[in-house]
């Protein structure tokens, strides 16, 4: 049996045994971080509460999902926050993280998935990382443009949503310096947990690092050459080959094509259409196994009306997507076929 035809019985095994084990819970615990230090626009931080008018949260409830809004997470301000090396505001991210950190941990302790809603990436240094405190055989799936694994040393931007990866990664770690704010991380994965989706904008050490380390990824290369169904299988196959690992997803809006969510910071033509966007979150959830989800990067500051409205809309639907809403329709557990008979009950025929 190839391994491309197990995964495909692991995936129906998943399905046909109805709810996802974790998402049984059909709890959601939802962290807003409003946060934009990790990049240089501003307007990102109003992602979350946008996200929620926008119904996001009413969504999931409509779902059926039980949803613990924990809120917008509350900043501690560093006024003397000067860069380290070239690494802007260190210690505010660094602050937010770890409290980002601890809270992550504990909503997944409690059973619930843990769904954060950005703010910038840089936040995921705080998901991940309590994330896998919680879930220490946790893998990642990071859904993006960007590798966001330049190291301190390397990244050309200074900007701490490009360097996520490299604080986490335990290969890493001869390459990042101590960084003040960032004494707290513990390298929680290793490179062979992480699998990139979408990629198309690498600088000079980010190639490096995914070569020379041998990271699963797929870049919109891959995705063209292969198609989006081939991707999955394998990049699931290679963090997760039992589908028995907690699944952390990081979607970085700017994966999808600015086609359907320009309003976002760092955009890169040739993305994922919203079809593969979707395709992937269903794939992912099909397993169960997905307990940490971050949205990030949408801005809904940039752009027109129009190009904001839509980037939250496909920001809903990749979401809805992620919590099990299939294209191919969904029916509730105790779902019944009406009858006339029933249906008619109360009305009386003129
Ligand atoms: N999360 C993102 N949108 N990251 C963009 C990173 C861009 C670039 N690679 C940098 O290091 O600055
Ligand atoms: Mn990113
Ligand atoms: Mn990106």
């Amino acid at each position: 049996m190839s391994f491309s035809t197990s995964i495909r019985s692991l995936l129906t095994a998943a399905r046909v045994s109805g709810v996802p084990r974790r998402l049984a819970h059909r709890d959601v615990g939802v962290l807003g971080v409003p946060f934009c230090k990790g990049q240089p626009r501003p307007g990102v931080a109003q992602a979350p509460q946008r996200l929620r008018d926008y119904g996001m949260l009413k969504k999931l409830e409509t779902m059926g999902y039980r949803v613990h809004d924990y809120g917008d997470l509350q900043f501690q301000e560093f006024p003397d926050d000067y860069p380290a090396w070239n690494i802007k505001y260190p210690r505010s991210i660094g602050a937010s993280c770890k409290k980002i950190s601890n809270v992550v941990e504990e909503v997944t302790e409690k059973g619930q998935v843990a769904l954060t809603l950005g703010g910038d990436h840089s936040l995921s240094i705080g998901t991940v990382h309590g994330h896998a405190m919680a879930e220490p055989n946790m893998c990642l799936i990071w859904v993006d443009a960007h590798s966001d694994i330049n190291t301190p040393m390397a990244s050309p931007s200074g900007n701490i949503h490009g360097m996520v990866l490299s604080f986490l990664a335990k290969e890493l770690q001869k390459y990042v310096p101590r960084v003040p704010g960032m004494e707290w991380v513990k390298p929680c994965l290793s490179t062979k947990d992480i699998a990139f989706i979408g990629l198309r904008d690498l600088d000079p050490a980010e190639r490096c690092i995914i070569e020379q380390y041998n990271i699963t990824c797929y870049t919109m290369h891959e995705v063209d050459r292969m198609g989006i169904h081939r991707v999955l299988e394998e990049a699931l196959h290679s963090v997760n080959p039992n589908l028995d690992r907690p699944i952390h997803l990081s979607y970085d809006i700017d994966s999808l094509d600015p086609a359907v969510s320009p309003s976002t910071g760092t955009p890169v033509p040739g993305g994922l259409s919203i079809r593969e966007g979707m395709y992937i979150a269903e794939e992912i959830a099909a397993t169960g196994q997905l307990t940490g989800i971050d949205l990030v990067e949408v801005n809904p500051e940039l752009g027109s009306k129009q190009d904001q409205e839509l980037t939250l809309f496909t920001a809903c639907e990749i979401i809805g997507a992620c919590f099990g809403k299939r294209r191919k329709g969904n029916v509730p557990e105790d779902y019944v076929i009406p009858t006339p008979a029933e249906s008619m009950e109360g009305f009386t025929s003129s």
